[in-house]
């Protein structure tokens, strides 16, 4: 996958081209991805998503920036994963935001890149103030003989997906709700830090992970988390803890992470934390000892949780290879 930055067309081959923000790379936009790899193999061409650099509202409204579902990093492992040839990282600027709606469109979209299909949603909007929209574009192909392809809303049990509502999800605690319109759980990604050191003399060492600023945390809690360790094989089951660490008067927000059957050394490497379930609030012990035993108890209920999540797919596995 070629990731190419804003201003000048470096792409030679023809495009299919899908456009929007992508945050999270949710649902509905896991339809437009699909729909885009249809018409690149329909019009046997490369597929380009055309993407930001940063949330628009950083530009537009700062004081509304949203904390996102993803950093670029992780926008861009994903979109690697799903066999996206180009991704155009525009730099969302100023300039960009005032461009007009027709401008847009014939100095940029049709003007400096060699598309056959665009591939938009229902909802999308472009140029000057939002005035261009799906149909405009639709029509604006149709005279230079481009197809240009809306996508239908994506619902699930009747609700649009969208991002904002995934971010709300997550920043209120609902992990299994917010993975139903992901299509996958929400995940931080972090390197692994030193932390006060009282996990391991509580018999339960965590690795300390410090988010980015730009992505969204779940509500102070505990969950039930599954693990991806850098250069390390395998999803390993785990307990994180997000909070303050009331038990021990502690006060900066951390995210720590206890790695089940796990004895290693993780300072330095990169993890992946998958929020499957949340398990409860966090709370201030009166004694080290309280708090262990609700952490052992905290163990034994996201291992029932990650076991039986376990089961329900290798189930789900052997019936649809029995199809
Ligand atoms: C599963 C789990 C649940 C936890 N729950 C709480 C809690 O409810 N209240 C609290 O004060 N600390 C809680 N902690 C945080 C411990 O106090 C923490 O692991 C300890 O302070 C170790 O910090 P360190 O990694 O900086 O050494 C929890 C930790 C884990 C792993
Ligand atoms: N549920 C959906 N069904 C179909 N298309 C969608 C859906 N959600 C987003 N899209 C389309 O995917 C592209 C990228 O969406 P974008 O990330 O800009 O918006 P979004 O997911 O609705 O986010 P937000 O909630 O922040 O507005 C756009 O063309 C948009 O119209």
């Amino acid at each position: 996958m070629d990731i190419i930055a804003s201003g000048s067309n470096t792409i030679e081959e023809p495009l299919v081209m899908a456009i929007g923000t992508f945050d999270g790379i949710h649902l509905g936009h896991q339809q437009l991805i699909k729909t885009l790899k249809d018409k690149a193999s329909l019009y046997k061409c490369a597929s380009a998503i055309y993407t930001f650099d940063r949330h628009p509202l950083n530009v537009l409204c700062p004081d509304k920036t949203p904390a996102l579902l993803m950093n670029n990093k992780q926008k861009l492992s994903v979109l690697r994963q799903y066999g996206i040839d180009y991704v155009i990282l525009n730099e969302f600027n100023k300039a960009f935001a005032d461009t007009p709606a027709d401008k847009f469109v014939n100095n940029i979209l049709f003007g400096l890149y060699d598309v056959k299909s665009v591939i938009v949603g229902f909802d999308f909007t472009f140029g000057y103030k939002g005035q261009g929209n799906a149909q405009l574009l639709k029509d604006e192909g149709r005279k230079r003989g481009i197809d240009v392809v809306i996508v239908p809303p994506v619902k699930v049990n009747g609700i649009t997906v969208s991002s904002s509502l995934i971010r709300r999800l997550v920043s209120d605690g609902c992990v299994e709700e917010a993975a139903c319109y992901l299509g996958r759980p929400f995940a931080l990604l972090g390197e692994v830090h030193t932390g006060h050191k009282i996990g391991h003399k509580l018999g339960f060492p965590t690795a300390n992970l410090t988010p980015d600023p730009e992505v969204v945390v779940p509500r102070r809690g505990v969950y039930a988390t599954e693990v991806v360790i850098s250069g390390m094989e395998g999803i390993w089951k785990a307990v994180t803890n997000i909070g303050t660490r009331p038990t021990f008067n502690d006060t900066h927000i951390s995210v720590e992470t206890h790695i089940l059957d796990y004895g290693g050394w993780l300072y330095g490497r990169e993890l992946e934390i998958r929020f499957i379930s949340r398990l409860r609030d966090e709370m201030s012990f009166s004694s080290p000892k309280q708090l262990v035993r609700q952490i052992r108890e905290d163990i034994d209920r996201a291992r029932e949780v990650l076991e039986n999540l376990d089961k329900a797919s290798s189930a789900s596995q052997s019936s649809s290879e029995s199809h």
